[in-house]
């Protein structure tokens, strides 16, 4: 797991060997502490090159260890051990040196990077700080300010960026582990001690009281409720303070407070969730690993309204060929000007070419003949998609993949118009959708394997985080997500007041409140499909709209919102009140009080006192309880698929790994109680019955999360 390689100068090689990304297990420490062993035993080397298998330096630490007992050499002794060697130890950094990796190579006497290889310090990102000395070592390199940058972001740097902040000596465009032999030779015999950051006093200065102040005031306003950014802030000062034996005696208590927190366990599980989700699995057995993905080089892209224009700018900026229709030229050339100039202050920004050359604008469907795939991104509205759907398929070559663009509409129905059912998949991107990390890629009954695979891949060469999903109404995001809204909507209907749900909302991380962003998304959005699917309709009264509708409660606020012209931030005035319409601050409304006073009046609703508690289980457990429904109908493949939406898409906060491992991480047997003490108090919600599944996860002993997915098969061979 180490490889010891005796080279002809004097200097022995240490190969970490561990694919695919060098990860410092058990048995790569041991390996990595007997191949030191037996180079400070050999008088005739006088220097060691650590370097990683297949140009990878090292991912850090083996993240799967941390959830079972950690075994072999610790991490910490063993770069102290390299780093206090009378022999010279040089890092030779290609591919990624991040975590345990770039702190054993910061106990090594120098650092050589090739220019390619990326650096950081992503703990902070799995819940927790750099443990092996990362937050003693690399202020002591880059002073304060950078090192509270990069530790409490966990943000990965280029290799020159590194060299900029002192963190490598030497950048290479050729091979590293030559270039750091080079540098050893012409370094060896010189004193160590200097090399040694360990030895370094603390970087004081006047001003680390107010530098880690502003540092705390930002980690607290970006990750809200998170430990690990503050607990690295602290850290991070503690070399400005002490000396290194305390610094390092800081760090591990830290360390041991976070490393048990249930907070790491959440983002370890979101790390593997997210990395999971690319190998997905149909009901019919076809799966990422036994299906092949064609190429796709040239897409067409259908609708040039806010998503088009998203989509368009994802597929060019992956270096794919797009063609852009719109169905009029004023339409065509207002999506061009923003096309364009989206794309053009991208390229500034990361200082590229601009890649204008990959696009071509259309007016007719026949330029869209010579396309691989085509992403229909017209309005939300069924009949219209189903006429893009059959026009589609006058021009389109037998083979070319019909992917629409859809939060919710029935894909198979879609499906139907086409001559090619098979090659029909939903695409559902979110808005931004240059910007949002989350696509859920949705087959319909008749999708093959292959129409899946070739969307699967086409959204991680756009960089999506993709998660194939089965087909139903809202899919799963949006069908969760109604029933949070309910519930929230409820929860104003009872006695609370959006500013209050909101808070509990963002005191439990979420960046937003379900109503601030209502406000933003625009309420007139929802408000257009209620009226579509006949929830509102003639037979309403406006004045004193009805309570119940298709056989259970419904809350009118947001149509009657709506029919003031309250549409959220684009009028200035929705659930919130802005200075102007376009205005993003949020202001509690008085007249939004005195509206759900005078409503409750109305309907004869005698208002209660609810607290955050309640907020957070019946907005959390709703839409766990959904989830598990979801997972019964075999429209996630397992719980991890579910939670990673809610991570990508719909701001759930990452430190609480997602619904489903939230509920996991509650204990199954206190949703279900909450869940039956809610229905049982509002029985016309059917949807806070508690589902099968989590009555029979609860009955079979509530078993880890990990093993939801053996069950679920169970119950769908039962059924
Ligand atoms: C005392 C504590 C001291 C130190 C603590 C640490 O070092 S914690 C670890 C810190 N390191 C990280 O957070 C890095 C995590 N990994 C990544 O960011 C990316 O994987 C990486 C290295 C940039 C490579 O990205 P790429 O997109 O090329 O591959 P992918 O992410 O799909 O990963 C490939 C497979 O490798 C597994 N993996 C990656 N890193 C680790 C790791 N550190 N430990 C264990 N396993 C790791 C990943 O799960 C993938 O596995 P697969 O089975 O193929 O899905």
């Amino acid at each position: 797991m180490a490889r010891y390689t005796r080279l002809t100068e004097p200097i022995a090689l240490i190969t970490l060997n561990n694919p695919p990304v060098n990860a410092l297990s058990s048995a790569v420490r041991s390996g990595i502490v007997d191949s030191v062993s037996q180079a400070l035993k050999d008088d005739q080397v006088k220097a060691v090159v650590f370097c990683g298998e297949n140009r990878m330096f090292s991912g850090g630490a083996d993240i799967k260890e941390f959830s079972g007992s950690m075994s072999g050499p610790p991490l910490v002794r063993m770069i102290h051990s390299i780093e206090a060697s009378e022999k010279l130890m040089v890092a030779a950094i290609e591919g990624v040196a991040l975590g345990g990796g770039l702190e054993l190579a910061l106990g090594c006497h120098y650092r050589v990077a090739n220019t390619k290889a990326r650096l950081g310090l992503p703990e902070v990102t799995l819940g927790f700080l750099p443990g092996a000395g990362g937050t003693q070592r690399l202020p002591r390199l880059t002073g304060i300010t950078a090192a509270l940058e990069l530790i409490t972001t966990g943000r990965q740097i280029s290799a020159q960026e590194a060299l900029q902040l002192g963190i490598v000596d030497q950048v290479t465009e050729g091979n590293a582990v030559q270039a750091a032999m080079e540098l050893a030779l012409s370094v060896i015999g010189q004193p160590l001690n200097p090399r040694r950051l360990s030895l370094r006093p603390p970087v004081w200065s006047a001003d680390v009281d107010s530098v880690c102040e502003v540092a705390l005031a930002r980690v607290k306003q970006h990750s809200r409720g998170a430990m690990a950014p503050v607990a690295c802030v602290q850290a991070v000062r503690a070399a400005a303070m002490l000396p290194y034996s305390k610094g390092m005696e800081k760090e591990r208590q830290l360390m041991d407070t976070l490393f048990r927190s249930s907070q790491a366990r959440a983002l370890q599980y979101a790390f593997f969730a997210q990395r999971n989700a690319g190998k997905w699995s149909l009901p019919n057995g076809a799966r990422w690993n036994n299906t092949k993905a064609r190429d796709v080089q040239r897409v067409g892209v259908i609708g040039l309204g806010t998503m088009g224009r998203g989509i368009a700018v994802s597929l060019v900026k992956a270096g794919l060929s797009v063609v852009a229709l719109e169905s009029d030229a004023k339409q065509l050339e207002s999506g061009k000007k923003a096309v364009t100039a989206m794309l053009q202050r991208d390229a500034q920004r990361r200082g590229v070419g601009s890649p204008l050359h990959l696009l071509t604008f259309a007016l007719s469907f026949h330029q869209l003949k010579d396309v691989d795939l085509v992403i229909e991104a017209v309005f939300e509205d069924m009949n219209l998609k189903k006429r893009v759907f059959s026009d589609l398929c006058k021009v389109l070559r037998a083979g070319t993949l019909i992917c629409t663009n859809t939060s919710g509409l029935n894909v198979d129905e879609l499906a139907k118009v086409t001559d090619r059912q098979h090659l029909v998949v939903g695409m559902h991107f979110f808005a931004p959708a240059h910007v949002m990390k989350l696509l859920e890629v949705v087959y319909g009954s008749r999708s093959s394997p292959e129409a899946v695979a070739v969307a699967m891949a086409l959204g991680k060469r756009i960089q999506k985080v993709c998660v194939a999903v089965g087909n139903c109404p809202g899919f799963v995001g949006n069908r969760m997500l109604k029933l949070y809204m309910d519930q929230s909507l409820y929860l104003l209907e009872e006695g609370a007041t959006p500013e209050q749900v909101d808070q509990a909302l963002e005191e439990f991380g979420f960046a937003m409140g379900i109503f601030k962003v209502a406000d933003l998304s625009g309420l007139d959005v929802g408000w257009r499909v209620r009226k579509a699917s006949g929830l509102i309709g003639p037979d309403i009264d406006p004045v004193n709209p009805s309570r119940w509708r298709l056989g259970q409660r419904y809350c009118p606020l947001p149509d009657m919102l709506c029919q003031q012209g309250r549409f959220g931030q684009k009028t200035g005035r929705g659930w919130y009140l802005y200075n102007s319409p376009g205005s993003k601050e949020a202001k509690p409304d008085p007249e939004i009080l005195n509206f759900l006073e005078d409503y409750r009046l109305k309907y004869g609703i005698t208002p209660q006192r609810i607290s955050s508690q309640e907020v957070i289980e019946r907005c959390a457990f709703s839409l766990a309880n959904e989830g598990f429904r979801i997972l019964e109908d075999g429209i996630a493949a397992g719980p991890e698929d579910i939670d990673v939406i809610y991570l990508f898409g719909y701001g759930w906060p990452r430190h609480r790994g997602g619904p489903m491992f939230y509920a996991s991480q509650v204990g199954l047997s206190v949703v279900l109680e909450k869940m039956e003490h809610y229905h049982r108090i509002h029985p016309d919600v059917p949807s806070l019955e508690p589902s099968r599944l989590l009555r029979r996860l609860v009955a079979e002993g509530s078993p880890p999360i990990q093993q939801w997915r053996n069950h679920i098969k169970n119950l769908h061979s039962q059924l």
